[in-house]
């Protein structure tokens, strides 16, 4: 059943959060009462995101400049910056280019900083969380990617560290649900951010028109989007239309948080299994597992 995690006078820590859609979050946050702390590497871009936030919603927030894949700096800056409410582990780098001319520490690096920080950040931050004294419930919530949702020619590091978040988020919410932690996975489409700047400067034509089917959106958008799906504990949080039709086409076992979701994805597969089966006898093919008497799922 559907959940609300208040984020007003609760603790919203976002890694990331002195650019793009990690700022923009920050700032929405803080406009609606939230305590929050931002972690990023740049000193001077978390104090020039601090006063923009003290500017916008005069409300005072903290900074820890730390570089999430040292763990060791990561772990300081969560226990100096106090139990967390609302994680929002948002930090990513992308650097589009076909695999067979991208350098390996290039693809390293975006598996290190998208992948193995946010194992960094949720491993520090998890036993704080655990041991909170209000009986709200609290949220991981990851800042994905629909190159997290279906590969793309030139995100082939990108997509593995976005889709590997699935995996980790999946599993992690099995793992923290007793706690009354709820994961959320956010994904966003092109984005207008200053890394998408950057980003567009080098990414290969193809890249751009598959990335740019699904449109794009401001920053801010993304983060109301984020924000609301985070507050209804949803575990998935598509941004736009073109995610919504990607999170049915990719739904596999993640758990559904609403009772239309479980519809379509129902109404979604029995289709499929319509059109696979057509020509063949009515019976469920070799493999195929019966839910119940109307639907034959086949894994495999
Ligand atoms: N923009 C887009 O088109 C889309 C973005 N996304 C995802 O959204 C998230 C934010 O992207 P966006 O806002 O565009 O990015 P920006 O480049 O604008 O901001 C990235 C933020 O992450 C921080 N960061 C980068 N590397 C590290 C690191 N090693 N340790 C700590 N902090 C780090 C940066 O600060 P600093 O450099 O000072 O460390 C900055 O605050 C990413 O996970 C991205 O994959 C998803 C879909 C679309
Ligand atoms: C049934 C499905 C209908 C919709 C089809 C959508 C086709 C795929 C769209 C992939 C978009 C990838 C955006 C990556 C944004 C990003 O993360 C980079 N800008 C780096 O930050």
């Amino acid at each position: 059943c559907p959940v609300n995690i208040p984020i007003k006078n609760r603790h919203l820590f976002i890694t990331g959060g002195s650019s793009g859609i990690g700022l923009a979050l920050a700032h929405r946050a803080a406009s609606q009462g939230a305590r929050v702390s931002l972690l990023a590497r740049s000193l001077q871009k978390l104090e020039e995101a601090r006063e923009s936030i003290r500017l916008s919603s005069r409300s005072d927030v903290s900074i820890f400049a730390a570089d999430v894949r040292d763990y060791d700096v990561v772990q300081k800056a969560v226990s100096d910056a106090g139990p967390i409410d609302v994680l929002v582990v948002n930090q990513g780098v992308f650097v589009p280019q076909e695999l067979e001319k991208q350098g390996l520490d290039e693809v390293n690096f975006m598996l290190d900083v998208n992948l193995m920080g946010s194992f960094n950040v949720i491993k520090a931050a998890l036993p704080l969380m655990k041991q909170r004294t209000d009986c709200l419930p609290a949220s991981i919530a990851l800042i994905s990617s629909q190159a997290g949702q279906v590969g793309i020619y030139g995100y082939t590091a990108y997509s593995a560290s976005k889709f590997g978040l699935r995996g980790l988020a999946e599993a992690l919410q099995q793992e923290v649900v007793a706690d009354n932690i709820h994961v959320s996975l956010v994904f966003p489409p092109d984005t207008d951010t200053p890394g998408f700047e950057r980003e567009n400067e080098v990414r290969p034509e193809l890249t751009k028109i598959l990335a740019g089917s699904s449109g794009s959106m401001k920053a801010d958008e993304v983060a109301k989007k984020a924000l609301d799906g985070i507050q209804s504990g949803s575990f998935i949080v598509p941004c736009n239309f073109e995610g919504h039709m990607l999170a049915i086409a990719t739904a596999g076992l993640s758990p559904q948080r609403s009772f239309l979701m479980v519809a379509i994805e129902r109404s979604a597969v029995k289709s499929a299994n319509r059109g696979s089966a057509k020509g063949t006898s009515a019976e469920p093919m070799e493999g195929a597992h019966t839910l119940s008497d109307k639907t034959h799922v086949t894994l495999g």
